[in-house]
């Protein structure tokens, strides 16, 4: 006995030695970590215990140093090697201060994940992420629940930002996964909040299935069996990894989902996808489903009382964690969305995916076609055709801030340097935002615009929409007369390039939701246009971008979506959600839904049939870049840069645009611009006659002076002889109008006419006693305007003056009746219909035009008809001639600014 108790010392250091040679080698390999070394080196731990207990027995005392010391190189040696199979919030234990730390928050998933630890605080990891997921069974279900609760934790915390998403399924309503609560609230799209019906439940899982194909042939197509592989190879980063949480299964679990998650769950491992399903036996599952089908595909985990014993790690009964404190969850949480919110994005440069110089403007064939980003390393084609297959037209959807403007910017442009203008025209009509559009148009300082721009509606309003729609319809028309004249032929890729050839079209409605959401005739008449459109355009060579934030609730179209969207085979679908990633791409496809990153992209050529989703990455276009190939564009172009017809709903018309585009004609002064695709301005007719002239009424001192401006500066610039001009400013020279009347008269006076400009009130009734009374005699010569510019702000109009029996608004009667004929005739702005036939007399005014500005709709009721009507905005004004049985919106020009007087004389003079 005495012999073998000295014996056991020697023996024991022996053993313990070998241990740590194996230890040590162990070591060696560290880089290569596998399961098996991981789990022997616990196992080592393990029989280093038991044989320490065995010692113990034999000879407590005397082997005890000997154990301690060979444990305290034991232990640590193993703590190292778990943390490298699981370095960082893989392995750490919960609750403690690295939790929160920037510097293992978002360092990136491993494979190995802690359930618990053994010893002196030895973690246990056990393979996770490339497998096909666990099966935990607890004696417990709520030690089950805490720790899939704490893996789910674990994984978020320790993945790099937007690279892992958990989707939980609690029937129970348990709240377990509420301890992500915090970072559910912040990034929903990381961690979902908790599903708890089939419903749910159906909708996650076939997102994943469309996932997990989607994967399952890029991996095809690359030879890639793994997940991983892929990753590394596309270097991309918006595919995160999906781990899905079931509690309590089978509960809520039925046929459907079962099937669903069979399918996944078989191939998961390779695919990123992992399954962590807390199986409770108890629990009833429904007759068609039949649990050991799933469960026999992931990885058992079980739990005895506060032990943890892993099915990869078999006889190592590791200590469970214990629950995660919901304060320290909760900052967590806080990191992890800090760390989202600066994850640099994915950005693709747009000029990757623009060609070479050299082969930009090369004449269209059969198509035109455009790079609009990349489908790992491949670029991602978006080809207008209009037959073999057809490819007309493009419907793009995303919700807010998810790159929508930027992708229709990344179209157009990529567009512009492939094709000449000559032979492709953009209309592009933005009914929301306005802003992205405007740099495409030509503005104060910037000489040059995107060349192939025909019409830009920069916050295009309804009736705009409607004009350029009536417009492409006649289009359609006259381009049916061309191929009729060409031997009837049916598409435009049979006409030989040539003069004859009309140019493409790429219409752009942005929001053109906005156009059909109200339940009025305007809605139904543009409805019945872009259906024509849509239908008739592709054989035309004209191509419809459909953008929209929002699809779905548009009344108008749901009964019309198939005839318009029947017609419309390429959809983009942008990050949104799950219903309106449907309604853009088709019922039951919803993986626009399942996108991470802004500019990520479902792309479909194929009606948004699910087989045929395209995961892209759009290209980014960075402001600057742009206007640079405009410029460039702009001057290759040269001569040829017509500027478009601008349109924006906020804004007056600009003279110099007009002025530029139309010569004025003698006795057909402008009014301001129609709400149509067209450079020609509203003209009035005046004809030596009573009657002409006309009444400007309503608020807005700056829109009537630039009607006034409009109309007198057509006037002279239409003028073989400068006419005369009498400015009556009844508004005491108000300064906020001051620079528009002074640039109105300096334009006027550089055009050769005599401009005499009346400020006073007290001068202003003798002034058009003495213009009467000149009328009378004869004495005018040559032709004079009155511009009476606020005249309801003329004191005393109605009042007789001293010694004579009548009063200025008689003498103005006079002029206004008797004027024309002799050449002398008046525009007047008076801020109400009342005022104005106070003063010009109710029978006898004898102005029978009217333009409207905001007025009550009395008055206008009282002059256009009482079913007439007038929303009164700014920028716009009704006209009423009498002639027309409608009266018509005009959009006056804005007044002069002084920097823009040379350039309009110039213009008027040519
Ligand atoms: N493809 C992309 N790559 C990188 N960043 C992008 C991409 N697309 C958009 N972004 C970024 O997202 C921001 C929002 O994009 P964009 O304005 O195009 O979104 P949107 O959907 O049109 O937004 P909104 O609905 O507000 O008009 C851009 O300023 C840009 O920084």
């Amino acid at each position: 006995m005495a012999q073998s108790t000295e014996a056991v010392p020697e023996l024991l250091e022996a053993r313990i030695r070998g241990l740590q040679h194996a230890l040590a080698q162990l070591l060696e390999h560290a880089r290569r970590l596998t399961q098996g070394e991981h789990q022997r080196a616990v196992q080592l731990h393990r029989q280093l215990q038991e044989q320490t207990a065995i010692a113990r027995r034999e000879s407590r005392a005397q082997v005890d140093a000997v154990t301690n010391e060979a444990l305290a190189v034991a232990q640590p040696r193993a703590r190292v090697l778990a943390h490298q199979l699981a370095p960082g919030l893989a392995s750490i234990p919960p609750n403690d201060a690295r939790w929160t730390s920037e510097q293992f928050v978002g360092r990136g998933v491993e494979p190995y994940v802690r359930i618990g630890e053994v010893g002196d605080h030895v973690p246990v990891a056990v393979p996770l992420l490339r497998t096909n997921g666990w099966k935990v069974t607890a004696d417990r279900n709520e030690a089950a629940r805490r720790l899939l609760q704490s893996t789910a934790l674990r994984l978020v915390a320790a993945a790099e930002p937007f690279r892992l998403r958990i989707d939980a399924f609690d029937p129970k309503l348990t709240g377990t996964m509420g301890l992500l609560g915090h970072l559910t609230t912040k990034y929903p799209q990381l961690v979902p909040r908790a599903t708890h019906t089939a419903e749910q439940l159906h909708a996650v899982l076939s997102g994943l299935v469309d996932v997990s194909s989607m994967r399952a042939s890029r991996q095809a197509q690359l030879g890639h069996k793994r997940f991983e592989d892929l990753i590394r190879e596309t270097g991309r980063v918006t595919d995160p990894y999906r781990v899905v949480v079931l509690f309590d299964y089978p509960s809520g679990i039925d046929q459907l989902a079962q099937r669903d998650l069979l399918r996944l769950a078989a191939t998961a491992g390779e695919r990123g996808i992992c399954f962590l399903v807390h199986h409770d036996p108890s629990a009833q599952a429904e007759s068609d489903v039949d649990t050991k089908q799933l469960l026999e595909l992931l990885d058992a985990v079980v739990i005895t009382g506060e032990k943890v014993e892993a099915a990869t790690l078999p006889g190592v009964h590791a200590k469970l964690d214990e629950a995660f404190d919901a304060n320290l969850a909760a900052r967590v949480g806080d990191v992890v969305a800090e760390k989202a919110e600066i994850a640099v994005l994915p950005t693709i440069d747009f000029k990757r995916t623009l060609p070479e110089r050299d082969t930009w403007w090369e004449p269209v064939t059969d198509e035109i076609g455009t790079v609009i980003g990349y489908d790992d390393r491949t670029p991602a084609l978006v080809r207008l055709r209009s037959g073999n297959p057809a490819l007309p037209h493009v419907l793009v959807g995303g919700a807010v801030g998810q790159g929508k403007s930027n992708l229709l910017l990344v179209l157009i442009h990529g567009l512009a340097a492939r094709y000449d203008p000559a032979d492709l025209e953009m209309y592009l009509l933005d009914f929301k935002h306005g802003v992205e559009f405007s740099a495409l148009g030509p503005a104060g300082e910037r000489e040059h615009w995107l060349p192939h721009v025909r019409v830009l509606g920069i916050h295009s309003d309804r009736a705009f929409g409607l004009a350029v729609l009536r417009h492409l319809s006649d289009e359609l028309a006259r381009r049916s007369e061309i191929f009729k004249s060409h031997g009837n032929v049916a598409d435009i890729a049979e006409l030989a390039p040539g003069p004859d050839r009309p140019p493409r079209i790429l219409v752009v409605l942005d929001e053109f939701q906005v156009l059909l959401e109200d339940d009025d005739e305007l809605a139904d008449e543009a409805a019945k246009l872009l259906e024509r459109l849509v239908r008739l355009g592709r054989a035309y060579g004209v191509h419809v971008v459909l953008a929209t934030q929002t699809i779905e609730g548009v009344k108008r179209l749901s009964t019309r979506r198939d005839s318009i969207f029947g017609q419309v085979p390429y959809r983009i679908a942008l990050k949104t959600t799950p219903a309106d990633s449907q309604a853009i791409l088709r019922s039951g496809n919803t993986a626009a839904a399942a996108l991470q990153f802004r500019g990520e992209a479902v792309l479909n050529a194929n009606f948004g049939s699910p087989d045929d989703n395209q995961h892209v990455l759009v290209s980014f276009a960075d402001k600057p870049q742009l206007d640079d190939l405009r410029r460039e564009l702009w001057t290759r172009a040269g001569t040829a840069a017509r500027p478009p017809r601008v349109f924006h709903l906020a804004e007056p018309a600009r003279l110099a645009d007009t002025a530029a585009a139309v010569k004025p004609e003698l006795g057909r002064p402008w009014t301001g611009l129609p709400i149509a695709v067209t450079e020609e301005p509203v003209q009035l007719d005046v004809r030596p006659e009573a009657g002409a002239g006309l009444a400007i009424l309503g608020d807005g001192p700056a829109d009537a002076l630039g009607v006034l401006t409009g109309l007198a500066l057509s006037v002279a610039g239409a003028a073989v002889e400068p006419p005369r001009f009498v400015f009556l400013d009844g508004t005491d020279s108000l300064p906020s109008v001051a620079e528009g009347k002074d640039a109105l008269v300096q334009a006027l006076r550089l055009l050769g006419c005599d401009v005499e400009t009346v400020d006073k009130h007290d001068d202003i009734g003798p002034r058009i006693f003495a213009l009467r009374d000149a009328l009378r005699n004869g004495q005018l010569g040559g032709s004079t305007y009155l511009l009476g510019f606020g005249l309801h702000s003329v004191p005393r109009m109605q009042l007789h003056v001293e010694g004579a029996f009548e009063s200025p608004a008689h003498a103005l009667q006079d002029i206004v009746r008797d004027g024309p004929a002799q050449g002398l005739v008046t525009f007047g702005w008076w801020n109400r219909l009342r005022v104005c036939t106070e003063q010009l007399g109710f029978h006898n005014g004898n102005l029978e035009t009217f333009l409207f500005l905001r007025h009550p709709i009395d008055g206008v009721r009282t002059v256009c008809g009482s079913f007439v009507r007038w929303a009164s905005e700014p920028h716009r004004a009704l006209l009423w001639d009498g002639l027309h049985p409608e009266a018509q919106v005009v959009v006056p020009f804005a007044a002069l600014r002084s920097d823009e007087v040379e350039r309009v004389v110039e213009l008027m003079r040519r």
